[in-house]
């Protein structure tokens, strides 16, 4: 078939006709879009899957696997590549590392807004408004998880362990998925913390927000990044959830203005601080982001890596005894009862190993990339030759890139405490060889609640049950589940394991 004959059948279907204007569209638009995306000559190379106007799909499918691949074919370890519009630089190693961490020329939540993109828009922010928004953040934050604070609530706090223990002893057959159980209860204390008292009094209200909280945490899809503007599922999904989530809030606060009642909670001091509805929602989510996912997680990982640790185990639980024995006002009482008498200074500082199980368990599972955005306006150099990070690019870091560096900590996928021993000291081999609590500029604003609860739960929990892991069908695990590397933040493992609890009588 000639040319001419081909041109003639083309414009006598008009089937074919259109197949064959949107694929020259398309074409063109890729071509163009390509084009005026280029980057400077002075950015890090960029990958080689990077795809017209999806971006690199690798980021999103296998993230780490995408970022130990990107890295290893640049000479500088840093590289670049898309993420639908947007301009992304990866940087690794130590010199990456340390700019990333310590350069006030990128922004944390102008990173985490877009690339982590989880909070449901309630209102656009731009420019001022958005550091407006992450100073009132800082600031409400820092004020809820005080001294006082803790004092204050370190009863009610212990109470919520004791009856969710209470829940788990009698659960069927004697068998609990940490996943959702442990998980729940860190959803509680948070909301406890950062949230409402109807909430965390109210079994059916707690459980729907938990829920309207996970559809949200699910809504960060490739598609959700690349298209913001397109009406997607998962962007419908947060929309809903996060006008559900507000209503929930507004009914509350309706109820409280119309009854005249007060509470001693979160959600009473930001009232009293004047916030308007969608930023006490605004807070309360970004709280739960910020708080629940880490500590659930790690939380039900601790319990599973000494199930299938008899060493630590045995060590943690002599950890717990002498403190107890040290406080208690009656010393025949049976274990979880001694606790009962720890003050909180104790619980905060007297934990080292449960800490050093903590610190480990987090190293291993706190996965994907952290996120920054350039936002000085101007190249920023990466201290590689010309090389810069371009104005206004998103800047990521793979967290496994030191945390599974097996120079810095042998055999690196395995959990193991005793790394953290003074006399292995593995995490203070580099600078910033730890990042697992934040380093430098942005230090993680609840890491203290976040211990305290982790050793409240864990010395409760260990002092409440004997225990062992097993399987769906009851099969006895001596190892702990693998963990998902190329996950992008911490998660509850598939399969999910069980823990196999019977009630200790001392
Ligand atoms: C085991 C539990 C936790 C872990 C492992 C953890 C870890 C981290 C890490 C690694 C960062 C730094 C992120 C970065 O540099 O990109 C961070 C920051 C932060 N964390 Fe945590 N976190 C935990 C619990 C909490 C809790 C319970 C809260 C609050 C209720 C919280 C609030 C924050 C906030 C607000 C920031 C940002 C600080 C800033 O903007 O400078 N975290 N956390």
């Amino acid at each position: 078939m000639s040319v001419f004959d081909y041109i003639e059948r083309v414009t006598t279907s008009p089937t074919l006709f259109l197949l064959v204007a949107a694929t020259v569209l398309l074409t063109a638009y890729a071509v163009l879009h390509s084009y005026f995306r280029r980057l400077p000559s002075n950015a890090p190379p960029t990958v080689s899957d990077d795809l017209p106007i999806t971006g690199a799909f690798g980021f999103w499918t296998r993230r780490w696997d995408f970022f130990r691949n990107a890295r290893a074919h640049t000479s500088t370890g840093n590289f670049s590549f898309h993420a639908g519009p947007h301009t992304v630089v990866g940087l690794s190693g130590d010199k990456g590392r340390q700019l990333f961490f310590e350069s006030r020329d990128l922004g944390l939540a102008e990173g985490y807004a877009v690339l982590f993109g989880q909070s449901p828009k309630l209102e656009d922010k731009e420019g001022g408004e958005k550091e407006e928004y992450a100073n009132h953040f800082h600031r409400r934050l820092t004020s809820l998880l005080k001294n006082d604070q803790f004092k204050k609530k370190l009863h009610i706090l212990i109470s919520d362990v004791q009856d969710a223990l209470d829940r788990i002893q009698y659960e069927p057959n004697g068998v609990t998925n940490p996943f959702e159980s442990i998980y729940r209860l860190v959803f509680r204390l948070t909301i406890r913390i950062v949230g409402a008292y109807e909430i965390a009094e109210d079994p059916e209200l707690l459980e729907r927000t938990l829920k309207l909280f996970e559809m949200i945490d699910q809504s960060t899809t490739a598609t959700s990044v690349m298209f913001p503007s397109f009406p997607s599922p998962a962007i419908l999904k947060r929309t809903y959830a996060g006008a559900r989530l507000y209503m929930l809030v507004q009914n509350i606060v309706k109820k409280r203005q119309e009854s005249g009642e007060k509470h001693d909670d979160p959600l009473q001091y930001l009232i009293d601080q004047g916030d308007r509805m969608f930023k006490i929602v605004e807070f309360v989510v970004g709280s739960l982001f910020a708080g629940l996912l880490n500590s659930g997680i790690n939380a039900a990982w601790l319990l599973c890596y000494l199930a299938t640790s008899p060493e630590w185990l045995a060590k943690c639980r002599e950890e717990i005894r002498t403190i107890a024995a040290k406080y208690a006002t009656n010393p025949n009482a049976p274990l979880r009862h001694q606790l009962d008498d720890v003050p909180l200074e104790a619980w905060e500082a007297e934990f080292p190993v449960v800490g050093m199980c903590l610190r480990d368990s987090i190293r291993l599972n706190l996965l994907g990339t952290a996120f920054r955005k350039n936002i000085s306006g101007k190249p920023i150099p990466t201290g590689n030759g010309n090389e810069v990070i371009p104005p206004n690019a998103f800047v990521t870091y793979a967290i496994a890139d030191i945390h599974l560096d097996p120079n810095i900590y042998p055999d690196p996928e395995k959990w193991d405490p005793s790394r953290h021993l003074p006399e292995r000291a593995e995490d203070k081999k580099k600078v910033h060889g730890f990042v697992g609590w934040g380093v430098a500029r942005h230090p993680c604003l609840g890491m203290r609640f976040a211990k305290l609860e982790q050793h409240i739960i864990t010395a409760y929990f260990l002092a409440t049950f004997d225990l062992s892991l097993q399987d769906k069908d009851g099969k006895t695990l001596v190892e702990p589940p693998k963990i998902n590397f190329n996950g992008h933040s911490a998660h509850k493992p598939n399969p999910p394991p069980f823990l196999k609890i019977t009630v200790r009588e001392k």
